[in-house]
């Protein structure tokens, strides 16, 4: 398998070839993963192999995609090959339940597919598989461009809004990988950011971590990000710190519990994170440690942003409360086990295996919730590809129904 480029979590050749990045092996090895159906397309993204709301999404319907294209001829009618793409849509629902843009794409297909039957009663497998095809295909494009808006409007946003604080004497800690900042040039826009938002959680450029990449795009060196470890799969200090480092855009790494001490210590124009599903009045499902930000944010009178394209947001959950949180297993969370880690090399060659990956006492329970629910009044902006919405102070909520309508004309 030849060695990839780095940073793009999803390789399709159209139509039936499908291989993704396994990133629970970065930054340490770029290792590409075959996915040559849905069962490939289920195991990859329950493993985390690929993760990321949009990257979910993208890769369902993909395997999905060279699923159908692998042996066409199992089906006599496209009414029966729409029976298998029902039930093969709701199996890779099973994958994973908080990211709402995996429900999102797989419903919206099966409801574009029953309409085209309907009006093309005579269409054929083959043009069925085609029409699968095209959908798989205009999700990438589109996942991108709304990636590069969303980047665009919100690092125009932040230095419209976010309070521009006057560079510090202290420079940033230079970044071994990119020249150290001079402490003549100190940082004039400082962002943090949580987990992993970037090219490898989306079709590319990212959401939260896009509007980084659209910031440095326009500010250059005077941009500073700091990002989070996001302990226990390290998206932070594994994929986030990747991505930085890759682009040569200024960046620290800190540690999930220093977060409230660098926005004492620091002078922080925002803190912008992603979302894997925005409720109807605002809540927000993100990594777990994002509603934390979001308290630390609001002590501090940080404007705390959230990224998502429309994919992400949905409509039909009214609240916070209504989102599934997904519990990932223990072991991911006392283990290095599967993941590779920075402190579980060689270096204690001596240790039984067990413990050269084990990161906690044996026999401790453990809570391993993989999000948490940032409530609406925390959040100070939802930037979207059609826009950023905002609230009043005295709203505790955003009305998102209302934005859609203003946004898409309906
Ligand atoms: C651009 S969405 C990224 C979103 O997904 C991450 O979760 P996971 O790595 O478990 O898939 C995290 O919540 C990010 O904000």
């Amino acid at each position: 398998m030849p060695k990839p480029s780095a940073l793009q979590a999803i390789r399709f050749e159209p139509p039936g070839t499908l291989t993704v990045l396994d990133q629970l092996l970065l930054p340490y090895d770029e290792t590409l993963v075959p996915v040559t159906g849905i069962d490939d397309g289920h195991r990859v993204i329950k493993a985390m192999q690929v993760r990321g709301a949009p990257a979910i999404a993208i890769v369902a319907i993909l395997s999905l995609v060279v699923d159908i294209h692998a042996r066409p001829e199992r089906w006599a009618t496209a009414s029966e090959l729409l029976v298998y793409i029902t039930e093969a849509t709701h199996y890779l629902e099973t994958s994973r339940p908080t990211a709402v843009n995996l429900f999102e794409a797989t419903k919206r297909l099966r409801d574009t597919l029953a309409s085209t039957i309907h009006v093309h009663p005579n269409l054929s497998v083959s043009e069925l598989c085609q029409r699968v095809l095209e959908f798989g295909e205009a999700m990438l494009a589109r996942d991108l461009s709304d990636n590069q808006r969303i980047g665009a409007l919100g690092a125009t946003w932040i230095q419209e809004q976010a309070p521009h604080r006057a560079p510090e004497c202290k420079p940033e800690v230079p970044n071994a990988s990119v020249q150290p900042r001079s402490p003549s040039t100190p940082a004039t826009w400082r962002i943090l950011t949580h987990c992993n938002t970037g090219a490898l959680a989306t079709a590319g450029w990212g959401t939260a971590l896009g509007i980084a990449r659209s910031l440095f795009q326009q500010v250059g060196e005077q941009l500073h990000v700091y990002c989070t470890e996001t302990r226990p799969y390290m998206q932070g200090s594994r994929l986030t710190a990747y991505e930085l480092v890759h682009d040569k855009i200024p960046a620290t790494l800190i540690t999930d519990s220093m977060a409230a001490a660098l926005l004492a210590s620091r002078t922080t124009n925002a803190i912008v994170v992603g979302a894997d599903r925005v409720a109807a009045n605002g809540d927000t499902a993100n990594k777990i440690g994002t509603y934390q930000l979001a308290v630390v944010a609001h002590h501090h009178n940080v404007p705390f942003m959230v990224a998502a394209p429309w994919t992400s947001i949905d409509l039909t959950t009214p609240s916070g409360a209504d989102i599934p949180i997904e519990e990932r297993p223990s072991d991911e969370m006392v283990t290095a086990k599967g993941r590779v880690v920075p402190h579980t090399s060689s270096l204690h060659t001596e240790l039984p295996a067990d413990a050269r990956v084990r990161l906690a006492a044996p026999g401790i329970a453990t809570w391993n919730p993989a999000f948490d629910i940032t409530p609406a009044h925390l959040i100070s902006a939802i930037v979207t590809e059609r826009g950023v919405i905002t609230k009043s102070d005295s709203q505790a909520t955003f009305d998102l129904a209302g934005s859609h309508a203003r946004l898409f004309g309906v």
